[in-house]
């Protein structure tokens, strides 16, 4: 049986073969549009242990978290009110029931910070997603050859994008040299299989690039989780966030338990 993020790969794989769009049409006039906030800055900026805090209508593995219709913007609103150092917004369909109209919507409604999260696999998608309004975009080395790492970050870096790689094995470290990337993600689900382990991103943390922001990403549920990510610059929450009736409320004590669990590292560190 495939797994989940084979097929998931190859139906974009399928999709950017279709794609008549012409990557010269698509860089005209790009550099005229305003860069967004740095993803980057804003992490190594952030007090505590900031949260990046995902729209993300369906999981293929949970199905809905919302109704299809909820708006994007009234979401990403709270979250930015609340203290969310930055948005990420799922913008594959058939698998996570977001669209790119939905990073555009968010970027016209929030001033923090946006990533774009998909499955990224041809150069035409990084210029559609800096025109939509993203910041950074997400590289996942288990999707990608190194050779394609390369090169699409170099296509990012140009267009004016920072460069989100997401590992999940350490094995996986090298690319983030190769691709220059501004952030590290540790994903603490596996795509493969999506099991999540709760432990994974701290046991990485030690040998994560010193010169990249450190994201820990997937399967906090509560502010009970953020204990043990200390030393990272971030977490990003998605189904938390997504389920919340009340995302302000939500996101707020998550964004306040980040903020105090440095204050206990730096606590640590003094005596
Ligand atoms: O919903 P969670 O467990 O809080 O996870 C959020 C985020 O880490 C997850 O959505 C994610 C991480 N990497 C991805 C790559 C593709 C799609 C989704 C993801």
């Amino acid at each position: 049986m495939a797994d989940y993020l084979t097929d998931i790969v190859a139906y974009h794989r399928r999709r950017a073969a279709l794609d008549d769009e012409s990557f010269t049409s698509l860089l005209a006039g790009l550099d005229a549009i305003e860069p967004r906030p740095s993803l980057r800055s804003a992490l190594l900026a952030s007090a505590g242990l900031g949260v990046v805090a995902e729209f993300k209508r369906r999981s293929p593995s949970k199905g809905w978290f919302v109704e299809p219709e909820t708006d994007v913007a009234t979401r990403v609103s709270a979250y930015e009110r609340a203290g969310a150092v930055a948005v990420s917004v799922l913008t594959d369909t058939p698998h996570f029931g977001g669209t790119l109209a939905d990073l555009e919507r968010a970027a016209q409604h929030v001033e923090l910070p946006i990533v774009r999260k998909d499955f990224i696999v041809d150069a035409r998608e990084l210029l559609r997603a800096r025109r939509a309004g993203a910041s950074a975009v997400l590289l996942i080395a288990a999707a990608l050859q190194p050779e394609e790492v390369a090169s699409l970050a170099g296509v990012a870096h140009d267009v004016g994008l920072e460069v989100l790689l997401e590992i999940h094995e350490l094995s996986e470290l090298e690319l983030a040299e190769l691709a220059a990337a501004d952030v590290v993600g540790v994903n603490q689900r596996d795509l493969t299989s999506f099991r999540v382990d709760t432990d994974r991103a701290r046991r990485v943390l030690a040998a994560l690039p010193p010169g990249a922001a450190r994201l820990a990403e997937s399967g906090v549920r509560g502010p009970d989780d953020l204990a043990g990510l200390v030393g990272f610059d971030g977490v990003l929450i998605g189904e938390a966030c997504m389920r919340a009736r009340d995302p302000y409320a939500t996101v707020r004590a998550l964004v306040e338990r980040g903020a105090s669990v440095h204050q206990d590292l730096r606590h640590h560190e003094s005596v």
